[in-house]
């Protein structure tokens, strides 16, 4: 007796049992989101944004992946689940700064948020803060690097939005979604993942090459900038604008699904 080869019905059965199961678990986690609710008292801050629970979420993500399919495509999935399941606990918006690359920073936020939050383009970081800072729980997507404003002057200050999260998180050859950005929020008490300190640099002239880790800068009279440190490394009386998990580099070679 000779095995029946397997059929095109047979690979399309199994696919259509683990898209099943895939859903029984999806409609599983959602049913846990009214405790998460009323546990973590979300009514009373407007926001379910924690980055830091964000990041040991995608850390795992990476440490368990194989096979297959691309990491990218799994990235993505858990970012539309995460953010689904942020927006349904407390609705947001995201306020996208356009001033630069307006295509790239949108990519960015539909990848890192989904489809479901809306999403507003304005024309410059400012905007994107008093947008923030006027709202409940928003977010905000700004784009790093060289600015003709200092916009991160009063991010940090009482009342004012802070940095929360550096993007993108997950840093990887040919990764879809990589604009350099920072995602601002409202002060959310514990919320903030807080190993890089980001702190407000305001120098006579530019530092030496390689002397910080420089997110954004502004050359006018001064050299204003917007610095990384390490933590531990933060020197007193420093201006911080807020912290952010520490990216974190996946090796070239780290397997066929990286
Ligand atoms: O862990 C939480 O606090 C949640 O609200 C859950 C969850 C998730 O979907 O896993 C959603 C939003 C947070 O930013 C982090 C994680």
């Amino acid at each position: 007796m000779t095995d029946q080869p397997t059929t095109l019905d047979d690979l399309r059965t199994r696919i259509d049992q683990i898209d099943e199961d895939m859903h029984r678990l999806l409609i599983q986690r959602g049913g846990i989101i009214d405790e998460l609710v009323r546990v973590k008292r979300t009514g009373e801050t407007g926001s379910a944004f924690r980055p830091g629970r964000e990041a040991d979420m995608m850390r795992r993500l990476v440490e368990r992946h194989s096979g297959r399919l691309p990491f990218s495509a799994v990235e993505h999935i858990w970012r539309t689940i995460i953010s689904g399941f942020t927006h349904v606990q407390a609705p947001y918006g995201v306020h996208v700064d356009g001033s630069g690359d307006a295509g790239a920073m949108r990519d960015l936020a539909r990848f890192q948020m989904g489809f479901d939050v809306p999403l507003t383009l304005h024309d410059g970081p400012q905007a994107v803060i008093e947008a923030v800072s006027a709202s409940q729980g928003d977010l905000g997507l700004i784009r790093l690097g060289g600015s003709p404003t200092a916009w991160w002057s009063e991010l940090g200050e009482p009342g004012r939005p802070q940095i929360m999260s550096r993007l993108p998180f997950l840093i990887y050859p040919n990764r879809p979604a990589a604009a350099d950005a920072v995602v601002i929020a409202n002060h959310l008490g514990d919320a903030a993942a807080e190993d890089m300190a980001v702190v407000q640099f305001d120098l006579a002239g530019a530092p030496p090459e390689g002397a910080f880790q420089v997110l954004a800068y502004n050359i006018a009279d001064r050299w204003r900038g917007l610095v990384a440190l390490d933590k531990a490394r933060l020197p007193e009386g420093a201006r911080t604008a807020g912290s952010y998990a520490r990216p974190v580099t996946l090796a070239p070679n780290g397997g066929d699904a990286r």
